[in-house]
Order: C-alpha cells, then sequence, then structure tokens
C-alpha cells in the first residue's frame, strides 16, 4: 500500500523520461532520488546552510556514481604492467591498469542518460528558430566582477585538453525557415555533422568518437597523438616550442603550433604560451635537481606536473569561482583533498580513500565498473560559447591605474579580429603582458539565454589542423542541432 502510493504520487512528480530510471533504483535509492529532486525544483541547493548543501552534494554523487554512468562500446584494450607506464603517453594510452585503451584519443564518448527518447523531430523545433528566439544576444550580458575573460579563456583551454567529437566526411546543411530566414545572418549553411558509430551497448546503439584524449593531460599544449607531441617538442631538455618573441611559434601558414590550435583566439593562445613556459620551467628545475635526466625523462616528468598543475587550478579555482558559493567552495577542496583535508593529506597522502582523502593520487581509479570517459552531456552544457563577449577591451599596461584601480583603455577590438590566423598576427603586436592584464580587466558574458555573441552566427570555423573552412556557420543553430541529433536529454 505504502510503496504504491509512493509510486503514484512519484509518477506525478517525476519527468516521464526519468520514470524508467527512478524504477530501476532500489527502494532506499529512490527515496533520496525524491529528496534531491524536491530540493531541484525548488531551485535553493546553493542557499542552503554548507553543511546541508554538502549533504545533497553528497546524495547527487552517490546517485550519479551509480545510475549516470553509461558505457558506451567496448574497449577491448587489455591490462599491462603499469611499472613500465610511469607517465603520460603522447595518445591517452596506458592511464588506466585495467585497460590501456582508457579514455584514450579515438575512444567513445559515454553517457550519462539513455539517449532521449523525445517524441519531437530533429527539426522541431528547428535550430534557427532556437537560434534567433532564444539564444541569439539582444544585449551583452556580463558577469560582473565574479568571472573574466581569463576564466572565460580558460574553460575553451580545457575544453581543448578534453574534447572534440570526431567529425563525419559528408556534410549536411541547414536551412533556415521563412519565419526567422530574414533575422539569420546565414540563411543557409553546410558543416560536418559527428561521425555516427555503431557500438556494441545494449541501450546506446550510436556512438561518437572523441579526437582529443579524455584524460587531464595537457593535450591542448602537449598533443593528442604521437604527430601532434612530436610537433610540438624541441627534444632539447624535455622542453616544448616557444617562439623568439615569447608567444607560440607559427607555421609557414601563420598558423600556431601547439597541441591544439583548432578554432583558437588570443586568449586561448596566451594561455597556452603560459603553459608552455610553466612546462619548461619545470623542466629547468628539474635538471637542476636531477643533472642525469635525458630529455625525454625531463619531458615526461614536466608533463605529469603541468597536468596537475591545470587540473588543480580548474578544480579549486576554476569551478569555485564559477558557481560561487560556499558549498561548492567545500566541495571542490573534498575532492581535491578528501573530508578529512589538507593538512591531513599533506601529511600522511592519500592514504583513505577518495572520499577521506581525495580523489587525487589514489592508487587505482573509481570508475564504479564503467571505464572512463567524458560524456554526451558534459560536452553539451561545456558549449559555452556565451561567454565570449562582443569585443575585447585592452588596456593600456603603461597609464597609471585611476582613482577606481583600474587602468585606461587603449583600444576595443572587435572579437572577429581576435580569432584564428589574424588574431595571431594581433597577438604578436600586443605581447602577452598586455593580453593577460587586459583579460584580467574584462568580464565575461553571462551564461544566459538572449546572449550567444551574434558574430558566432557567421563564423569561420576551423578543420583539426586549424585551416579555416570555405563555409561560414551560424554557431548557435549548429549547436541547438547538435544537442537534439546527439539525443542529449536537456
Ligand atoms: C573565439 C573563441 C571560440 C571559437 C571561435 C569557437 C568555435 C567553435 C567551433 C567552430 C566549434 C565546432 C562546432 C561543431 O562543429 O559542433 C566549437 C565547439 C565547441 N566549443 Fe568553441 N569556440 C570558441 C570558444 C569556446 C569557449 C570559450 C568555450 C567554453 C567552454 C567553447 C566550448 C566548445 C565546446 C564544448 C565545443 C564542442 C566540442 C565537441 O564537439 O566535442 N568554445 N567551438
Amino acid at each position: 500500500m505504502g510503496i504504491s502510493l509512493f509510486a503514484s504520487l512519484s509518477s506525478k512528480f517525476v519527468h516521464p523520461q526519468l520514470r524508467p530510471l527512478v524504477s530501476k533504483m532500489s527502494f532506499f535509492d529512490a527515496i533520496l532520488f525524491h529528496i534531491v529532486h524536491f530540493v531541484d525544483k525548488l531551485g535553493i541547493w546553493h542557499r542552503l546552510p554548507v553543511f546541508i548543501g554538502l549533504t545533497y552534494l553528497g546524495i547527487r554523487r552517490h546517485l550519479h556514481d551509480r545510475y549516470n554512468l553509461k558505457a558506451v562500446g567496448e574497449l577491448a584494450g587489455r591490462e599491462y604492467n603499469v611499472k613500465k607506464y610511469p607517465y603520460r603517453t603522447a595518445d591517452g594510452t596506458f592511464n588506466d591498469p585495467d585497460d590501456q585503451l582508457t579514455g584514450s584519443e579515438g575512444t567513445f564518448f559515454g553517457r550519462n542518460m539513455s539517449p532521449s527518447t523525445s517524441h519531437y523531430g530533429l527539426m522541431d523545433p528547428h535550430p534557427s528558430v532556437v537560434a534567433t528566439k532564444l539564444l541569439a544576444r539582444k544585449e551583452f550580458a556580463d558577469t560582473g566582477k565574479q568571472f573574466n575573460m581569463l576564466a572565460c579563456s580558460w574553460i575553451q583551454f580545457m575544453i581543448h585538453d578534453w574534447v572534440d567529437h570526431l567529425e563525419d566526411t559528408q556534410q549536411v546543411e541547414i536551412q533556415a525557415p521563412e519565419e526567422v530566414a530574414n533575422m539569420c545572418p546565414l540563411k543557409s549553411f553546410r558543416f560536418f555533422r559527428s561521425k555516427k558509430v555503431l557500438t556494441s551497448s545494449p541501450n546506446v546503439k550510436i556512438g561518437y568518437l572523441n579526437r582529443r584524449t579524455a584524460w587531464w593531460d595537457a593535450s591542448a599544449i602537449e598533443g593528442n597523438d604521437e604527430t601532434g607531441m612530436r610537433k610540438v617538442r624541441t627534444f632539447k631538455d624535455g622542453k616544448l616550442k616557444i617562439a623568439g618573441n615569447g608567444l607560440l611559434e607559427h607555421n609557414k601558414k601563420g598558423i600556431a603550433i601547439s597541441g591544439d590550435v583548432r578554432n583558437s583566439w588570443v586568449g586561448l593562445s596566451t594561455l597556452q604560451v603560459l603553459f608552455i613556459k610553466e612546462h619548461n620551467s619545470v623542466c629547468d628545475m628539474l635538471k637542476e635537481c636531477y643533472p642525469d635526466f635525458d630529455d625525454e625523462r625531463l619531458y615526461h616528468h614536466a608533463r605529469l606536473v603541468t597536468s596537475a598543475v591545470i587540473a588543480k587550478i580548474h578544480t579549486i579555482d576554476w569551478t569555485v569561482e564559477l558557481l560561487k558559493t560556499n558549498t561548492l567552495l567545500e566541495g571542490m577542496r573534498i575532492n581535491w583533498y578528501g573530508i578529512l583535508g589538507k593538512r591531513f593529506k599533506d601529511r600522511f597522502g592519500p592514504i583513505l580513500g577518495s572520499k577521506l582523502s581525495g580523489i587525487v593520487g589514489q592508487k587505482k581509479p573509481e570508475d564504479y565498473g564503467v571505464p572512463y570517459s567524458l560524456t554526451e552531456e558534459f560536452v553539451s552544457v561545456y558549449r559555452m560559447h556565451s561567454l565570449l563577449p562582443d569585443k575585447l577591451i585592452l588596456r593600456d599596461i603603461k597609464a597609471k591605474t585611476t582613482e577606481q584601480g583600474s587602468l585606461l583603455v587603449a583600444e576595443e577590438v572587435p572579437m572577429e579580429e581576435m580569432i584564428g590566423k589574424e588574431g595571431e598576427k594581433r597577438l604578436s603586436r600586443l605581447g602577452m603582458e598586455q593580453m593577460v592584464v587586459s583579460m584580467g580587466h574584462q568580464a565575461c558574458g553571462a551564461l544566459n539565454l538572449y546572449n550567444y555573441p551574434n558574430w558566432m552566427r557567421k563564423l569561420i570555423p576551423q578543420d583539426v589542423n586549424g585551416e579555416d573552412r570555405p563555409d561560414l556557420v551560424d554557431m548557435p543553430a549548429l549547436e541547438s542541432n547538435f544537442t537534439s541529433s546527439h539525443n542529449v536529454m536537456c
């Protein structure tokens, strides 16, 4: 009686697409699910007292680990002698002791939910209508003092480390319907959809492949495979290439040389330079302490250190600023250091499992029976192009600061002039210092509706080598199509 009453109340409370998942939960987990769902409907978790907020996040994590990790395809790799691979390989293989292919270049994106079974068709609503009526920027909304352009560039720097869907070789076309055609900068556009690959998984028949390594391995500066890695290394003292002017080197076509240069702009290039310099200074430090280390050993150790620094910045600095609540601050620190905190971890190491001593440094991955991958839902959420402004405000770094502690504006440059090869040329005129200072002064865009940059509605996309493609794309329409064609539940 009690259970059937619970089931009937639940069916009214829970969205139809979530019901099959809830029906598979144990009774106890179903109760936990309803508690978090109730809090979600009230939209208050971030305002709860820290301890209660952390309990809420802990329950979510528990449910997520049990029900929201879905393997796509099989890896068919093998166990191996971990002692032979004490470093990060070029293509992300040999990182998971149970299977050398996990998370490597060219493996499947996983999923957090089964593909959506929504009855709406791919073009319903039409992507150009969504782009025009819901996404396109009406008036630039910024994030005030919370998040600046360095933070915006940072997340693109991370995306270039983690994910890029392998594309099909055939283009598809989207044509704007009449109702919005005269409000679309491109009436129609052609683009390469992600390549569909049959999987062996019973519940996710079609999957997509990641052409970047899914690991946090600094591949945005180090490359995603052997060819990429060879392109960026100097093969001397473990170091990566950097130009005489302290910026990225360029090939004969003017395309930057770095781990991943696709769809780049000066903000991203600046961070690549910063972390190449970090890698190289770790090499110097190591060489001083271990003069017998050769180029190979210096390179591998520096890559490990640099990857760890990047992961730490993202976990306990960037993410905390993005969500800016005390609960998140504590939550992310627990992720890194564990419930027992930094002092305990610094003193004893990660000896008591991930919850007490933090995720980092554990001997075996805790993957809850699902090999590590990044997921389709993760990519959809991180398509944060609304962070990008319409123009970059360059500061005069030679001038004195104003009374408000700010620097005078030297120039406002439209973002279109800051991307691709043109952006690279401009960066070489500006230099690193002016870019970093300017980005630190400027708020980035807010992640709101009606805030997708209009200059991205006629964008020149690039191929994997950073070469401009001939066909312009309407990015918000493309993204709306991406989410529905990948059956991501919204
Ligand atoms: C000037 C800066 C940027 C340019 C020119 C740019 C351009 C692009 C283009 C052309 C795509 C491919 C679209 C597709 O075929 O699906 C893309 C994908 C993506 N971008 Fe950006 N982007 C920029 C900044 C950012 C920023 C700041 C973020 C923030 C997180 C971001 C996140 C992503 C993600 C997650 C994808 C999907 C990758 C995938 O398919 O796996 N981008 N971007």
